[in-house]
């Protein structure tokens, strides 16, 4: 896939402090990519040096190929975003806010105007004023702005923010369709793990300005088998103990609680640690694999 902004040793420096650190990694077209990382972690600041609304201290941003350093007129002709809260004129009606943002630029006529508000489904309510929209009415405006002018690059800084579930569900939908169908590259920020991967094909780990790593949503979630948490319930808890000590090496270290022993087990191991127990004569009323959460997940990769 080809790449449609790429980071060079991105670096961000205010006073003395290096906000965002060396950040290198390709974003291709037709993706949905995330930047995740807590709060904090230099997100918005590195969107805000995507978009040229602040200086790069150090490295090199790159869309469709033109430099947002030395080409910013060009590079940013490829960009759709929102970044801070689009700015919009609530006593006028969603459709003249679009008016009003297509006269600033060139080749945008109605015909392209309607075709940004039925995609993002504010074709029945367009006509009314700014002020009476919910949030996600809102929102879905910013879209159909960021969208006007055919950007081949969109990006949105944390889009989740305030919208109900429904709400994170349509814009998911869209973002997915612009990516797929028509080939965009969207860039998200988010510090929930649990929307990206619904939302992302790729996210990039951020974590005190500093990249963790880039994954693919499915290596991210995907289960590590030789890791499983495993609890066993037992009557004889001593005798457990005896088997799992003949199988320690393979087993390691285990906590015991009650009637429950608990350790981290490789899945294939688990058929064998039932035949030992049944053969040491062991009542066992449960094995159960503890699922972890992506969050849990997530703390994993960031140290948390
Ligand atoms: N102009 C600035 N001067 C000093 N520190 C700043 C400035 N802008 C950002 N920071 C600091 O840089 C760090 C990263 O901020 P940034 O807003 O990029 O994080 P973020 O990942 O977007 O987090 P959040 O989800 O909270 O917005 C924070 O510790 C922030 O306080």
């Amino acid at each position: 896939m080809a790449n449609a902004v790429e980071l060079r040793n991105v670096t961000k420096i205010i006073g003395n402090k290096r906000i965002v650190n060396d950040l290198t990694f390709d974003i291709h077209e037709g993706e949905v990519f995330g930047l995740l990382g807590p709060n904090g972690a230099g997100k918005t600041t590195t969107i805000r040096m995507l978009v040229g609304l602040i200086s790069i201290s150090q490295g090199q941003v790159r869309i469709q190929g033109f430099d947002v350093a030395k080409d910013y007129a060009r590079a940013i002709r490829q960009v759709g975003a929102i970044v801070e809260n689009p700015e919009m004129y609530k006593y006028l009606t969603g459709y003249q806010n679009l008016l009003q943002y297509a006269r600033m630029g060139s080749g945008i006529d109605r015909r392209r105007i309607d075709e940004v508000v039925e995609f993002v489904g504010l074709a029945d309510r367009i006509h009314e004023k700014v002020k009476r929209y919910s949030l996600g009415m809102r929102q879905r405006l910013g879209l159909a702005q960021a969208l006007l002018h055919r950007p081949s690059v969109l990006i949105l800084d944390e889009p989740t923010n305030g919208l109900d579930p429904a709400g994170i569900r349509e814009l998911r939908d869209h973002l997915r369709h612009l990516a797929k169908h028509s080939g965009v590259c969207v860039i998200v920020s988010s510090h929930l793990l649990s929307e990206m991967e619904l939302m992302c094909d790729r996210v990039a780990i951020i974590q005190n300005g500093e990249l963790v790593r880039v994954q693919t949503i499915d290596q991210l979630t995907a289960v590590d088998e030789s890791q499983q948490e495993v609890v066993l319930d037992v009557d004889d808890v001593g005798a457990t103990e005896t088997v799992l000590r003949t199988l320690a090496v393979e087993i390691g270290p285990f906590v015991v609680n009650g009637s429950t022993v608990r350790m981290t087990l490789d899945r294939q191991r688990i058929p064998e640690l039932n035949r030992r127990l049944v053969e040491a004569g062991v009542g066992v009323y449960e094995i159960r694999v503890l699922a972890k959460s992506l969050e849990d997940r997530f703390l994993e990769i960031t140290g948390g």
